[in-house]
């Protein structure tokens, strides 16, 4: 498929909401490369599609390892760990965004320049990619894969700027979209967050054993501070909204080369993708979620026996619902762990089987009882659906269904793969109807004041929102530029790769 973002099949396993991309980096330690690969590691939740790794070892030589699948598919082996020689490492986790999920767009992307080797691992997506590639193509520039992500790679080799940082700078000013980068050159990593801050991305610094450093602290990037944990580096603060910091062995230096705006970070990052051990914007993953869930409750409660979530995300704020209603947390459905994504064909026959592959009803825990079902998102809707069925036929005598984001409407174009907005349940339906084909007893989803209450806010601020939440509202804060326009032009590549 050529398409922009919200990709039809292959790119996902089914119609829902996916994760996004990981990025890692690591500055001066021994071992980069496997501490780049236990970075991917924690962060394979971001994207299973596929993974990479380049290093930069001493003589100023790169070093790549690509593949499709999962971090321990790619990086398992010995042999190839052995080859990415180097005391620094950028490693990336894809879901497809832009492009088909194939070898040629797996990152990092590397290029030689003048000015040397430079690699660069993006999570997001842009959304004038399509028009940039275009322009570009028309001035000679030949692109390699169908991602988004390479565009940064060109509008750095024709910058006309001198310095690495101001080449990336001219690049960064000519792109809109969401963007989390960490690129790796001779002299420096650098990280970079788009000017609203949609995706995360945090700096820690190493000390000690595994990455003990030489010279000079060690530093990392890394999409999410589950990653730093896992590589013993301690957090030192988010990259800031439209942030450069580059890393070299005198230090961390920070530049803002645009004006103060109010940020957006993804909302969903919140309550969906990041994991729930991860500190992100300062705030708990873990701690949000079960606020999530207690305003849930507050807003919705209903007469019940048992609460249960819908593992795995829907966990936590279950927790937090049951804590705040007074109701016993069960677990009545159990989550088979060893389901793997690529298992599930995209036929509506096995995707339906599919949900039952995953989740199990625990009959005992459901058998006569008032549930209240929680769940993160209700996108597609497959999920509830089986689900639902599945705690019927387990005896419950009522199903209430509480879902701790607000009904999903819109489609993310800012990192986030989904489906059209057609295949939206929450966009083709009310709530009554959703209630209906779910086949709940009640649905309540929570409210967009009440998730912002559980963010430590007093309610959304219609003028200044301060996160994104265009999948809940349609207020979309960067410009849709490609998908505003001609979609004939959408077509990347001529050349249709084997996946
Ligand atoms: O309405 P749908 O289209 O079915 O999509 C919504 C479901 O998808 C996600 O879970 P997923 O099964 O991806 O994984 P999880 O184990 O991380 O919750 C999400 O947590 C919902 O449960
Ligand atoms: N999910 C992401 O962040 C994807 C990054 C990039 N747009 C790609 O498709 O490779
Ligand atoms: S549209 Fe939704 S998923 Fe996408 S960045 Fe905004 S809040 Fe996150
Ligand atoms: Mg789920």
């Amino acid at each position: 498929m050529n398409e922009m973002s919200t990709r039809p099949w292959p790119a996902g396993d089914d119609d829902k909401f996916h994760e996004e991309c990981g990025v890692f980096g690591v500055w001066n330690a021994t071992d980069a490369a496997a501490l780049a690969a236990l970075g991917l590691h924690a962060l394979q939740h971001r994207g299973q599609e596929a993974a990479g790794i380049v290093s930069l070892d001493e003589a100023g030589i790169f070093h790549s390892h690509k593949g499709q699948g999962l971090v321990g598919d790619n990086f398992g082996d010995a042999k190839v760990m052995a080859s990415l020689r180097g005391r620094a490492a950028l490693a990336h986790n894809r879901y497809a965004t832009t492009g088909e999920t194939a070898l040629r767009n797996v990152q990092p992307l590397y290029a030689d320049f003048a000015f040397g080797g430079f690699a660069v691992a993006h999570n997001g997506n842009l959304t004038n990619a399509h028009g940039l590639r275009r322009a570009l193509v028309q001035r000679g520039c030949l692109f390699q894969s169908t991602t988004d992500s390479e565009v940064f790679i060109h509008l750095i080799a024709i910058s006309l700027y001198s310095t690495v940082a101001d080449r990336l700078i001219d690049a960064l000013k000519q792109v809109q979209g969401a963007y989390s980068l960490v690129a790796l050159h001779n002299g420096a990593m650098i990280g970079a967050r788009d000017p609203l801050g949609v995706r995360p991305l945090v700096l820690g610094r190493l000390g000690g054993a595994p990455g003990e450093a030489e010279g000079g602290p060690g530093w990392v990037l890394a999409s999410e501070t589950c990653a730093l944990d896992i590589v013993g580096a301690e957090f030192v603060r988010d990259v800031d909204p439209g942030e450069i910091v580059i890393v070299d062995d005198a230090g961390v230096r920070s530049i803002k080369p645009f004006g103060r705006q109010q940020s957006r970070f993804c909302v969903f990052e919140y309550i969906y993708f990041a994991r729930p051990d991860s500190v992100v914007e300062g705030t708990p993953v873990y701690g949000t979620r079960k606020r999530i869930g207690a305003e849930l409750a507050r807003e919705s409660g209903v007469p019940a026996d048992v609460v249960v979530p819908v593992p795995d995300s829907g966990v936590p704020a279950a927790m937090g619902y049951a804590a705040e209603a007074g109701i016993p947390f069960e677990l009545g459905i159990i989550r088979n762990h060893y389901v793997g994504r690529t298992f599930i064909e995209p036929t509506d026959q096995i995707r339906h089987l599919g949900v039952k592959l995953k989740h199990s009803a625990n009959r005992p825990a459901l058998e006569g009882k008032r549930v209240v079902l929680v769940d993160d998102s209700i996108v597609r809707g497959t999920t509830s659906r089986k689900i639902v069925e599945m705690v019927r036929a387990a005896g419950a005598r009522e199903v209430h269904m509480r879902v701790s984001s607000p009904p999903t409407t819109h489609s993310c174009h800012y990192g986030i793969d989904t489906p059209e907005r057609a295949k939206l349940m929450a966009a083709q339906h009310d709530l009554e109807g959703m209630a209906r084909i779910i086949g709940v007893d009640s649905l309540a989803f929570i409210s967009l004041d009440g998730l912002y209450r559980a963010l430590g806010k007093p309610g959304r601020d219609m003028e200044r929102p301060g996160f994104c939440d265009a999948c809940f509202t349609g207020d979309y804060a960067i410009p849709l530029t490609d998908a505003m326009g001609n979609a004939a032009d959408r077509q990347l590549s001529l050349l249709q790769v084997s996946q």
